[in-house]
This record gives C-alpha cells, sequence and structure tokens, in this order.
C-alpha cells in the first residue's frame, strides 16, 4: 500500500510501444494525458501527504493501431528548488517547509515574516486545463504551469495574480461551447473584502504571435462576497449549466489568520482548512447573463463537496448532481502515514462519498405558503421548502453511494444526462472498481480485475455518436502484483465490456485527473475534434 501511494516512480520521457491485446477502435486517435504526485521523498526528507507529491505528468498516445506511454516530472520552480536542495524547501498541502537550518537568527526571522503572506507552491499536480491551444498543469493556488502535451515537457509559470486577484483558484474549470474556459477563484483579503471570482479565459486572442498567453484577456464575470472575511469556503468544482454556474459556498472553511501563523506555529496549510458542522452550505446561483446571483437565498444542510458530476436546467428548475460527504474525513486520510500496510483498518472515512442530486426552483410562486416545496419535477424526490425572508431551503435525493472520480460525457456538460463513470469507493479510497450509473435505473455496471487499481474513467465519443454511451471509456490500470504490468484500459462504453488494454513494463504512479486530447488524421476529422474532458 504504501509503495502504491508513497514510493518514488521514475520517469520515463522516451515514448515507450506498449504490447496491445484485444482490439482498439480504430477511430480512436489521441492522447489521454494526465497528472498525479508521483515524489513523496527528496533527500532525506518526506512529505506528510499524498497530495503534497511532486507532479509527474504521463500520457498514452493511440496512434496507427498502437499505443506510446512516456511520463515527465513537471519541472515546476518547486522541483528545481528541492531537487537542487536536496530536500523539501517548498511548503505544500501536508507539509510546511523551512528554509536552510544553518541560516542565522536574522535570516530565519525575515523568512517568518515574509510567510505570513505566503508565495504558494507551483508543484501543479491535479488536473491538466485545456486554454485555447495551451494546454496547463494545475493545482489550486495561484499558479498554473504551460507544459507541452506531446513530449510533458515545462513550459512558463502563470501566476493568476497577475490578470486578477486570486489566491487560490479550482483545478476543475469548465469549457464551454466556444471553447473558453469557466473558473473560480477566491481573492483573499483584498481591500478589506474576501470574494469568490467566476472567471473566464478565451480560446483565442488577437495577438498570438506575440507570444502572449490567454490569461491577458482573463474576465472576471462575477464577484460573490464572502460571508466571512477571514473564512472563506474551500472548494474543488463547481457546476455549469447553459444559463447558471453553481457555487457551493460549503462550511468547510479555509482559515486564513491560522494560515498567516501557520509557518510560525509549524503546522501545515491542511490544518488551516475546518469543518464548520453547526454551519449551512450556501447555495449560490449566477445567471451568466446578467452575471449576478440569483436574489433567493437557497441553502442546504452542512456538507462537504469535492466533486461536482453535472447539472442541468428543466421546466423552470436547476438540477444538479454532487457527490457529498458529511465531513472533511477523505482529505485526512491521504496522510501517507495512514497509507501503509495498515490502510484497510486504520484509514477508514467516517463518512461515505454519496452521490445527491439537489433541485433549485427557478420559477418561485409569489402566494406560496411558507413550507412549501417549490420543486414540482416529477422524477426526482429532492425538496426546496420556502421559508420566510426569501430563503429556501433545499434537500437533496440520494442517487447512490460509495463513488468517487466521476466522469461523464463532457458532450453533455451543462445538460440533462443519464451516466455517470466514476471510481467505486466505499469505506476507504482505493479504487478497485470502476463503474458505469445509470441515473435513469439506478443500476450500474462494473469492471474489475484481481490486484488492479483504477484510476478516474474517462469519456471519449465515437465519431458520428448517436447516443450519450456511444463511446469508450479509457482508464490507467496498476497492479498492486509487481509481476503484473500497468495498462491502459479500454472500454465500450455501452456494455462497459473491456476492448482492449496496453501493457508497459514500467512503473506507473496512482494519478488523479486529466483529459483526452483527440487528434484526427484528416482535416475532416480535425474539425469535428472538440475537447474531451
Ligand atoms: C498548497 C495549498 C493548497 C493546496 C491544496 C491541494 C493540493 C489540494 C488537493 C486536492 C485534491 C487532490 C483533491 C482530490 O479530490 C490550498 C489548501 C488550496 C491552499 C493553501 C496552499
Ligand atoms: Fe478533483
Amino acid at each position: 500500500m504504501d509503495m502504491i501511494f508513497g514510493k518514488n516512480k521514475k520517469e520515463h520521457p522516451e515514448p515507450l510501444r506498449a504490447k496491445i491485446r484485444g482490439e482498439l477502435p480504430t477511430w480512436l486517435h489521441g492522447t489521454l494525458l494526465r497528472n498525479g504526485p508521483g515524489m513523496h521523498t527528496i533527500g532525506e526528507t518526506t512529505y506528510n501527504h499524498w497530495f503534497d507529491g511532486l507532479a509527474l505528468l504521463h500520457s498514452f498516445t493511440i496512434q496507427n493501431g498502437e499505443v506510446h506511454y512516456r511520463s515527465k516530472y513537471l519541472r515546476s520552480d518547486t522541483y528545481n528548488s528541492n531537487i537542487e536542495a536536496n530536500r523539501i524547501v517548498i511548503s505544500e498541502f501536508g507539509t510546511m517547509a523551512y528554509p536552510d537550518p544553518c541560516k542565522n537568527i536574522f535570516s530565519k526571522a525575515f523568512s517568518y515574516l515574509s510567510h505570513t503572506i505566503p508565495d504558494f507552491t507551483d508543484n501543479c499536480l491535479i488536473n491538466i486545463m485545456k486554454c485555447g491551444e495551451d494546454f496547463y498543469a494545475t493545482t489550486e493556488t495561484n499558479y498554473i504551469r504551460k507544459i507541452n502535451p506531446e513530449t510533458l515537457d515545462t513550459l512558463e509559470k502563470v501566476d493568476y495574480r497577475n490578470y486578477a486577484n486570486i489566491n487560490v483558484a479550482t483545478s476543475h474549470p469548465h469549457y464551454d461551447a466556444q471553447g473558453n474556459v469557466l473558473n473560480l477563484g477566491t481573492s483573499i483579503v483584498d481591500k478589506g473584502k474576501t470574494k469568490y471570482l467566476v472567471f473566464k479565459i478565451p480560446p483565442t486572442i488577437p495577438e498570438k504571435k506575440k507570444k502572449k498567453n490567454n490569461l491577458k484577456h482573463l474576465e472576471v464575470i462575477c464577484s460573490i462576497p464572502s460571508r466571512s472575511l477571514l473564512n472563506p469556503s474551500y472548494y474543488h468544482s463547481f457546476g455549469i449549466t447553459e444559463n447558471y454556474i453553481i457555487f457551493l459556498e460549503q462550511p468547510f472553511k479555509l482559515d486564513i489568520l491560522k494560515m498567516a501563523t501557520a509557518y510560525i506555529r509549524g503546522t501545515n496549510w491542511a490544518s488551516c482548512l475546518t469543518f464548520h458542522e453547526e454551519d449551512k452550505t450556501y447555495i449560490h446561483i449566477i445567471d451568466r447573463k446578467t452575471k449576478r446571483t440569483l436574489q433567493t437565498k437557497f441553502y442546504a444542510d452542512p456538507m462537504v463537496v469535492f466533486h461536482h458530476v453535472n447539472a442541468y436546467e428543466e421546466e423552470n428548475h436547476i438540477v444538479f448532481d454532487v457527490i457529498s460527504y458529511k465531513d472533511h474525513s477523505l482529505y485526512q486520510l491521504f496522510y501517507l502515514a495512514n497509507l501503509n500496510q495498515f490502510f484497510e483498518q486504520n484509514s477508514k472515512l467516517t463518512s461515505t462519498p454519496t452521490l445527491k442530486r439537489f433541485v433549485i426552483p427557478l420559477q418561485m410562486d409569489k402566494d406560496a405558503e411558507i413550507g412549501e416545496n417549490l420543486v414540482k419535477l416529477e422524477s426526482t424526490t429532492a425538496t426546496a421548502l420556502k421559508e420566510k425572508d426569501d430563503q429556501v431551503y433545499c434537500q437533496s435525493e440520494e442517487l447512490c453511494e460509495g463513488i468517487e472520480l466521476p466522469r461523464i460525457n463532457y458532450a453533455y456538460n451543462g445538460k440533462k444526462y443519464r451516466y455517470i463513470y466514476a471510481a467505486e469507493v466505499q469505506w476507504n479510497p482505493v479504487p478497485t472498481k470502476i463503474l458505469k450509473f445509470d441515473i435513469l435505473t439506478k443500476s450500474s455496471l462494473k469492471w474489475a480485475e484481481e490486484h488492479c487499481w483504477l484510476a478516474e474513467p474517462v469519456f471519449v465519443p465515437a465519431p458520428n455518436a448517436q447516443q450519450e454511451d456511444d463511446g469508450i471509456i479509457l482508464s490507467v490500470v496498476i497492479s498492486t502484483d509487481s509481476k503484473k504490468s500497468p495498462f491502459l484500459l479500454i472500454l465500450d462504453a455501452k456494455r462497459f465490456t473491456e476492448l482492449a488494454r496496453a501493457s508497459v513494463d514500467v512503473e506507473i504512479h496512482l494519478d488523479l485527473h486529466g483529459l483526452f486530447i483527440p487528434s484526427g488524421d484528416s482535416p475532416e476529422e480535425q474539425e469535428g475534434n472538440v475537447l474531451r474532458n
């Protein structure tokens, strides 16, 4: 177990040809590009948390019936400084790092002071973002790193703060039909205010030739004041429909005072996140046309959500699905000290991930009585109860339990949809199965194999797809049996059965998120190629 999570992985920057078993779909051309932590020990020092690991990019390129694998560490400033010092010198989510211990008392004091407003890490280990023609490795700080999606080389370091006052941002952006990136960030105590900013980055820019990046044209489309100046919500993703953006201001919060003093107190950033179980979850609905939040104050019980699955509009309601927890034990669980051979016994989640559907009524009857359920959709048991002072209390419908790392056919993002592809996890985050969940019938199809751990399943639509599940699923599979090689698994998305696997004889790390970059041979195919996120 500790071998899978904590062991340093070698990079394989030169393409390695994979051994194929089965039949690859003839139309499948492109690159599955993914990101995740690959190195947890530098010299004599080891990170505390799995999310701290140095970003290791990897890809499977499928072209002309062949599959090639490669991997490369992101040469972030963090990576370079750590390798040069041969120890951890930059703080991460679960590990606070200190400067050269030999330095004198004055430089130590100076370092403490300069950490009051910390410069966060650029170890972008969580996801990949497509921005026009460019690709970025992302994390949740103010930094993103441009990468070459083919060679996996590291390019410019981009600081969101040069374009808007954004101190933290999600690594789960959305993309609209025009290819704009939509994302959400927090501006912390800027001119006496803390606010959440929804921003947009266009796919094309006029001065492309001048080597400017698209972020120069970043536009803040909405600003939502935080309920608390020093305790803004932590969030990992958000939802969009055709006309609205859904943001959950959840009672899992960043404590800014704790953050400002964390370095001097010798604690990590993770300990500055607190779950306020007595608080509510506020549901902000932003109208994408007016760029304003709806007046009605929608709220729900306290919960912790990392992943939004999808959202859509139906008969004057917004339906949104999230994977929700009763507490934040998920982040607690990924401390490497817990991820050892006693993992199954000693690291149980105190709440299981639950797929919940919330429904927001958009048109409210003015004469509705206090206590009336404003949800008029037949298809759900989710409710929204009218309360006094323009408040509406939303209660969810539980769709299923025990799933994480959800993906959908992205062509259905923001639209009514039926299928979710995800990893099955119950009381601990060991992804030994992936599944296809049918929301309509509440049934699921599963894929598993002995000794196998499966990464987040990515859906790739077939050309001229008619139905939502016309396509394939890609998942990187690693094995707990050292005699068995890791492989790229290709499933038929409809039946959830194996079409092919492409094995490589090298160690592969357990990753987090990524995307598929389609590449057509002919210009006609190119034209039809949109992002499959
Ligand atoms: C460094 C750093 C952060 C990093 C958070 C990370 C790295 C979160 C990773 C989450 C994952 C991988 C979730 C999976 O579901 C914060 C808290 C945003 C702010 C303070 C500095
Ligand atoms: Fe995530």
